[in-house]
């Protein structure tokens, strides 16, 4: 039997806009399993960011129901959910949302200053390779090195899940492998569990799972036998 990370069941959302309501979700029934890279693939509007924000407790489902392990999400309110993504989940996102004052290791420090168990701010960032710019500030780095400060902050608390909603929008192909292979290491070498949005379809290949979204449901799951490694991967 897998183990079993996060179960959703029948989650719906409606996003009501007044004169119009947006069905974003539309009964989604989802396991994600411990330790999985698992890969998110849609078209523009098919749901996939709306799902992401309610595993990470971001968002309330409208219906249906949401487990991380044990702990039903959909039960909890905004305190509670709060308290779930500070124990247990790292977010990165496509922009990086780094302190542009503070260098990439005081950036990784604002987390590990108040996380209960985390790493030190120079193991993290010697989980992406940045060991030698630590003491850079972001306008010194590129892009895929910024986005891998952001990796390491979000690591740094040694979350159990780590939800990535397009981390390589915003980098051409050669940044953004490095920050593909710093995401699979971290889930070989520490086994967190981890969800990536992508808009490239070439991406699947280096998963375990592809889960394809359409029009708010998910429309198909493959089982990948034979990941390839993030440096065969471009586009
Ligand atoms: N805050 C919101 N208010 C109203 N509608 C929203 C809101 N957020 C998302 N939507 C709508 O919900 C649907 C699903 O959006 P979502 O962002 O989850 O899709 P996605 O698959 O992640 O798309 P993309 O790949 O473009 O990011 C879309 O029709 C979107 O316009």
């Amino acid at each position: 039997m897998p183990d079993i990370v996060f179960r959703t069941e029948g989650v719906t959302k409606v996003y009501d806009t007044g004169e119009l309501k947006v069905h974003a979700l539309a009964g989604v029934d989802l396991e994600l399993f411990a330790g999985e890279l698992a890969v998110l693939l849609g078209p523009s509007g098919s749901g996939k960011s709306t799902l992401l924000n309610i595993l990470g407790g971001l968002d309330h489902a409208t219906d249906g129901r949401v487990w991380f392990r044990d702990l039903e999400l959909t039960k909890l309110g905004d305190r509670g959910l709060t308290q779930y993504r500070r124990d247990h989940v790292g977010f990165v996102f496509q922009f990086y949302n780094l302190v542009p004052s503070l260098t990439a290791r005081e950036n990784v420090q604002l987390v590990t200053d108040v996380a209960v168990n985390p790493m030190r701010p120079e193991e993290a960032l010697e989980q992406v390779g940045l060991t030698a710019r630590m003491d850079h500030f972001p306008a010194e780095l590129s892009g895929g090195e910024q986005q891998r400060v952001a990796i390491a902050r979000a690591i740094a608390k040694r979350p159990e899940v780590l939800l990535c909603d397009e981390p390589t929008g915003a980098l051409d192909s050669k940044t953004g492998v490095q920050v593909l292979e710093a995401l699979k290491d971290i889930n070989e070498r520490l086994g967190t569990t981890t969800a990536v949005i992508t808009h490239n379809a070439s991406i699947r290949k280096m998963a375990h799972r592809v889960i394809y979204f359409q029009d708010g449901r998910i429309a198909r799951v493959d089982v990948n036998e034979h990941q390839i490694s993030p440096s065969e991967i471009s586009w």
